[in-house]
């Protein structure tokens, strides 16, 4: 077996891309690739199923898990017994020092919604948690101060790129091999033992599950990692992401599969309302949802899917938290900043009372207020875990969109548009978080935009001022926000936007919906240039990276 380095080798790169680390990837690789690919093709064929029309229920053949009473799952590891705070942000250098400072409980490092996937990026990234793990995370300013990232707390937990993801600067006898395990493979390689040994242990966030068999092949990855590293079985700890529809209906199949590694459930909730989207695309009517800002989290199905949920993860020991609030307090007037703070203290408090044992913040200015919120229910507790809630939830509550004010309209459509290709701009130029009017824009967030865009198109659904949603009035709103958004832009930032009109256009406006559109902007944006899909569209400098003169197959291991 030949593994080759396809991407740029940048500074410190060699750190983390050590032959020996490489090997590991690649044996995991070896080993769970056939299964990956075997999961993907289940996901589509039952998405096919759900479209034509099959009903969404919990799984008859697994009942027998759902009604044992007696299991329940692993202990938190060191340092996840307090879970109150988590701040989340790409795992960038300056991000992380700040969160390290933050006072949150958890710093969790993203590799998936908050980061476009560009090779870049994902190495830098393991360079950062490779020294925040020593605890040597620094950061120096354009002033020339130096801040330095402290451990312990917060606990670090890192989010891989999801099953749907492959890494093309990686490859094995010439084929891509999964992001997911590039990802895990780094760092748990490179960290886990220092972590264990600092009084935490390696644990991840796992994301965009989509059924309890893939939380399987997620455990047998760890089961083979541990052995392969000789660190004791039951060390690592995830907490897996429930964020799409069919998961929600396996919560309780997925803790058991990951019963020995598994510390709780989060509601992500963005991906979540992006599942429902995709999920029922092609159905009818009845599925399709209202203008974006009009689904929260008091909306009678996703106040289902978080009762479930924390009544699942109590009944079973593991922690339940809480998703990041819509509203980001990024640099605004006082008015604005006072109003957003607000905002996440009421989500928060809401939260707690639901039972959540914690909950994400994206921004380190709300940590303090999450933390207040969540003391206002569980006053000196740490957590709520031992509080059994009733479950009551059917299918229906998961499923039916009574109670919700059907309204779509223009600019419904406008908004979509413009924050889709705003945010598309800067994630071909390598950021993918960013702030636009007051909210928290990535990934997940963009893939509800788009995906509303194409069922609306679908559906032809009627716009509360009168006409309908067609390719043709979104075409047009697309070329008046390009007009407005490229006016007095230089020609990098040009080509931003040019590329993101075809992400959006192709991920929107095609026949068919696209499962994600990371995977088609990743090929054709994202992936240092030898290895890019190639097009009509050449926009020249998407990313400031690629300034720096290319050097592709920088190294070679074999495995
Ligand atoms: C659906 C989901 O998956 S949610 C989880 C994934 N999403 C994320 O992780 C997004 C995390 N948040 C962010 O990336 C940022 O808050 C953004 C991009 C939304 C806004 O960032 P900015 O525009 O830089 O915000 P703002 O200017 O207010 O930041 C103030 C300071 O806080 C820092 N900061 C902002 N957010 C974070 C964060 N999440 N973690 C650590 N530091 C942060 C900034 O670096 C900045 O530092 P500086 O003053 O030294 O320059
Ligand atoms: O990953 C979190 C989400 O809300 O999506
Ligand atoms: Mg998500």
């Amino acid at each position: 077996m030949t593994t080759t380095i396809r991407g740029t080798l940048h500074p410190r790169f060699e750190t983390i891309l050590t032959p020996e680390a490489v090997a590991f990837v690649a044996a995991l690789d070896g080993a769970f690739a056939g299964r990956r690919a075997e999961l993907l093709q289940d996901r589509r064929d039952r998405a096919r199923r759900i479209s034509a029309g099959e009903k969404l229920d919990f799984l008859p053949e697994t009942s027998r898990i759902r009604n044992d009473p007696s299991w329940t799952v692993a202990a938190p590891g060191p340092g996840l017994t307090d879970r109150r705070c988590e701040l989340v942000s790409p795992a960038t250098r300056k991000m992380g020092v700040h969160a390290l400072r933050s006072g949150a409980q958890v710093w969790l490092a993203d590799l998936e919604d908050a980061t476009a996937p560009a090779w870049e990026n994902v190495i830098t990234g393991q360079v950062n948690l490779y020294d925040a793990a020593r605890d040597q995370l620094e950061y120096t300013d354009e002033d020339g101060e130096t801040e330095h990232g402290r451990l312990n707390p917060p606990t670090i937990i890192m989010r891989p790129r999801g099953w749907h993801l492959c890494e093309k600067h990686i490859a094995i006898d010439g084929r891509p091999i999964s992001a997911s395990l590039v990802d895990f493979g780094l760092y748990f390689f490179h960290n886990a033992r220092t972590l264990i040994d600092s009084g935490a242990g390696p644990y991840f966030y796992l994301p965009k599950i989509e059924s309890h068999a893939e939380a399987r092949l997620w455990n047998d990855v760890f089961v083979m990692a541990q052995d392969l590293l000789g660190i004791p079985q039951g060390t690592i700890r995830a907490t897996v992401l429930i964020e799409t529809l069919t998961a929600a209906f396996e919560m309780d199949e997925i803790l058991y599969e990951l019963r020995d590694h598994c510390s709780g459930l989060n509601a992500g909730r963005w991906d979540y309302i992006f599942s429902y989207i995709r999920t029922f695309a092609q159905r009818g009517d009845e599925f399709v949802l209202p203008d974006r800002d009009r689904v929260t989290m008091t909306t009678p199905f996703m106040r289902a899917y978080t009762r479930l949920l924390v009544a699942t993860c109590h009944k079973r020991g593991a922690h339940a938290i809480g998703g990041p609030a819509a509203v980001n307090p990024t640099r605004q007037d006082e008015e604005s900043r006072h109003r957003a703070m607000s905002q996440v203290r009421a989500e928060k408090e809401r939260e707690a009372a639901e039972g959540f044992d914690g909950s994400w913040v994206a921004h380190p200015a709300v940590v303090d207020t999450c933390l207040k919120a969540y003391a206002t229910v569980l006053g000196e507790r740490t957590c709520q875990r031992d509080v059994n809630r009733v479950s009551d939830i059917t299918a229906r509550d998961l499923l039916s969109l009574d109670g919700i004010q059907q309204t779509i309209s223009l600019q419904g459509v406008r908004t979509n548009v413009t924050v889709a290709l705003r945010y598309l701009a800067a994630w071909v130029g390598g950021t993918g978080a960013v702030a636009i009017e007051h909210l928290m824009e990535d990934a997940a967030t963009v893939e509800i935009s788009r995906a509303q865009l194409w069922q609306w198109v679908h559906h032809r659904s009627q716009l509360a001022e009168g006409p309908q949603v067609t390719r043709e009035l979104v075409e047009r709103v697309i070329e008046e926000e390009m007009t407005r958004l490229t006016q007095g832009q230089d020609d990098v930032q040009v080509a931003r936007y040019e590329a993101a009109r075809d992400i959006l256009t192709q991920v929107a406006l095609e026949e068919y919906l696209p499962g994600f559109f990371t995977n088609y902007g990743y090929v054709r944006y994202l992936t240092d240039r030898p290895l890019r899909m190639k097009g009509p569209l050449n926009p020249q400098d998407l990313r400031q990276s690629e300034r720096v003169p290319a050097t592709a197959a920088a190294g070679q291991g074999a495995a």
